[in-house]
């Protein structure tokens, strides 16, 4: 890992060997090869063949359809039972620990993601073990917080945050690493309609690849491809209006 200046005040986080400084992220290339994925002898995602490039992915689709199944196979939290998952090149069987580095994830509920006591030392966390100088480190953690509008609370314990705000912490712990994808499973269920407007417009704002699970339908307005799951398969993948029409009518 590297560090250099982006603009003004902006510190970015790059790996140097595959970056170059001045880069933009470019869009990850998401290929699932034959994907099965069973829980002892329950398959729950059957026979799965995608290649994503696009920036803004949506998941939609029944409870208990396989979506967040699918979207922890993206950063290899789960390893597909059969078939490859392999992002930007790397096959999560064989290059886990880049493909982390890579896809950062967002989990629906941000008290599983947070760590540290105060909100300062949690946005810090993932920093650890980088080597990074203090003020380059100082650096980071300063602009993400004043990003994601956490500055004012950085001393603050960050269980006492309101919902809106730890997604924001949570996301800010995610971001503050760079990864060139995030995927969200569920971001915005547990906020209410200000905080989810919020961690919409976040998300919308971001330069990388987003794949977001969701039942909040109007999260994906702005998106590019919207991907309907039923019963562990794609049943629809389509630009948003046709694919969240397909979702609705199956729903009536
Ligand atoms: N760790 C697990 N062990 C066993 N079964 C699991 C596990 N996680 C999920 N399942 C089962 O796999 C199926 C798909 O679950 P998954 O969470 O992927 O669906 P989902 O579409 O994200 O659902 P929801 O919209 O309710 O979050 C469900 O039947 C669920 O009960």
């Amino acid at each position: 890992m590297a560090f250099s200046s982006v603009g003004t005040g902006n510190v970015r986080l790059h790996n140097s060997e595959e970056q170059g400084p001045e880069t933009a992220f470019e869009a990850t290339r998401i290929e699932i090869q034959s994907v099965r994925h069973a829980y002892g002898d329950a398959e729950v995602l059957s026979g799965i063949d995608l290649v994503l490039t696009e920036r803004r992915i949506g998941i939609v689709g029944a409870n208990g359809s396989g979506k967040s199944t699918f979207a922890r196979l993206l950063n290899g939290l789960l390893l597909p039972t059969s078939g490859k998952v392999v992002i930007d090149g790397l096959d999560t069987k064989k290059a886990g620990k880049a493909v982390r580095r890579k896809v950062g994830f967002v989990f629906q509920n941000p008290d599983n993601q947070i760590v540290f006591p105060t909100v300062e030392e949690d946005v810090a966390f993932g920093l650890k073990g980088l080597k990074l100088p203090r003020d380059v480190r100082a650096s980071l953690v300063e602009t993400v917080l004043e990003r994601y509008g956490l500055s004012h609370v950085r001393q603050q314990s960050a269980h006492s945050l309101s919902g809106g705000q730890k997604q924001l912490l949570a996301l800010a712990g995610v971001l503050i690493l760079q990864p060139d994808c995030v995927v969200f499973d569920e971001p915005t269920t547990l906020l209410d309609l200000r905080n989810a407007r919020m961690v919409s417009g976040v998300i919308d704002g971001l330069q990388q690849t987003a794949v977001v699970v969701t039942h909040d339908l109007a999260l994906l307005d702005n998106f590019e491809r919207v991907l309907v799951f039923d019963q562990g398969r794609v049943v629809a993948d389509d630009e948003p209006c046709r694919a969240l029409s397909d979702y609705v009518r199956r729903m009536q």
